[in-house]
């Protein structure tokens, strides 16, 4: 029996805007949403039976029916029954809790593996429906590259990519965020600031932070692109975690070309040139804060979602 060994992509927001209320209770967004090439690994082995079983390189990653990939197997024995069981091993390189979409890159990973292994044949679009049940993120980390995201975020628009780019990511080990807290606190926050109607949810969209980043990513003018990041969801987990905020700062005095938190963070990251860049950045940050529980990465723009490792 073959392995299927796949890269899952992690995901920066170059843009989070929360709209308002949706009748499913999610939010409406529009969000810009960029693959880097910090990437989980996932290994799939067909199974007698019906068996999932689960095994992760890092042990705060949950092993039951909890984990996003163990969902993405159910789902697809509950659509396609009698295929076989699976036994899925997750090389967790991307940080927990980090707003990086970890768990919904390991999950499209098993939806795009099973259909290549029980040989089902499905379309990339089939697979980000499937992917949209158990996730908000889960389709962009199907396609990936760099893309707009509308709806709760599964509505998804390919866009140029800006490949040229770095992100130096910054997290705290110790320090995750829960992303329903996140939603939930922003809506208690600013609930009575959101748009209604469909007219001005609409209005919203056209004429809110997005329309010069997507200018600058439409025309690939890539000293543009870092001077319109943008996330609301800063507005409430900068204030909770000011030593989140702190890593922001730093960022900007050290010298980059835009620094933004991703998704629900707590992760920052600085958008630099070149790799070199990108380094320095990287080891004057760690020098600058000199605490043992940070974690940073180099990381480059890349234009893929999941792929089949090929050795
Ligand atoms: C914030 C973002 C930005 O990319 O990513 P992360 O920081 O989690 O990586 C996403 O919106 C997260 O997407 P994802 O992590 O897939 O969220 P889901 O499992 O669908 O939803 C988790 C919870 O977040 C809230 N939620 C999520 C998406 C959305 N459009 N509106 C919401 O209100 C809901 O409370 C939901 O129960
Ligand atoms: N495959 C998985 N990898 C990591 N976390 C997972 C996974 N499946 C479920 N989880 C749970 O989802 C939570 C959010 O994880 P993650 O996807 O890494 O963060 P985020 O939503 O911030 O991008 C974790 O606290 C973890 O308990």
């Amino acid at each position: 029996m073959p392995t299927y060994t796949l890269i899952a992509p992690a995901k920066i927001n170059l843009l989070l805007e929360i709209i308002g209320d949706r009748p499913d209770g999610f939010h409406e967004l529009v969000m810009v949403l960029q693959s880097i090439d910090l990437a989980d690994i996932i290994e799939l082995k067909a199974l007698p039976g019906d068996q999932i079983q689960l095994n992760c390189s890092h042990p705060d990653v949950p092993l039951d029916s909890s984990n996003l990939a163990h969902r993405a197997a159910t789902l697809m024995q509950t659509q396609f029954p009698d295929r076989g069981g699976v036994e899925i091993t997750i090389q967790k390189h991307i940080p927990i809790g980090a707003g990086l979409a970890g768990g919904s890159a390991d999950a499209a990973a098993v939806l795009v593996g099973l259909d290549l292994m029980w040989n089902l044949g499905l379309t990339q679009a089939e697979l980000q429906t499937l992917g949209a049940a158990l996730g908000s993120d889960i389709p962009f980390c199907v396609s990936g590259g760099t893309a707009l995201a509308l709806g709760r975020g599964e509505h998804l628009t390919p866009l140029p990519d800006p490949h040229q780019l770095y992100a130096v990511l910054a997290k705290y080990r110790s320090l995750s965020v829960s992303t329903p807290w996140a939603y939930k606190t922003y809506r208690q926050k600013f609930g009575d600031t959101y748009a209604k109607t469909s007219e001005t949810q609409e209005q919203r969209r056209r004429s809110g932070p997005s329309v010069p980043l997507l200018t600058a990513i439409n025309h690939q003018d890539q000293e543009q692109i870092p001077k319109y990041l943008y996330n609301d969801l800063e507005r409430v987990v900068l204030l909770e975690h000011p030593q989140v905020l702190a890593l922001r700062e730093k960022f900007q005095q050290l010298g980059c070309l835009g620094t933004l938190m991703s998704g629900s963070g707590p992760t920052v990251f600085a958008l630099m040139n070149s790799r070199e860049e990108a380094q320095l950045l990287k080891t004057q940050l760690e020098v600058a804060v000199g605490d043992p529980d940070l974690d940073l990465w180099v990381t480059q723009f890349c234009c893929s979602g999941i792929q089949l490792q090929t050795t």
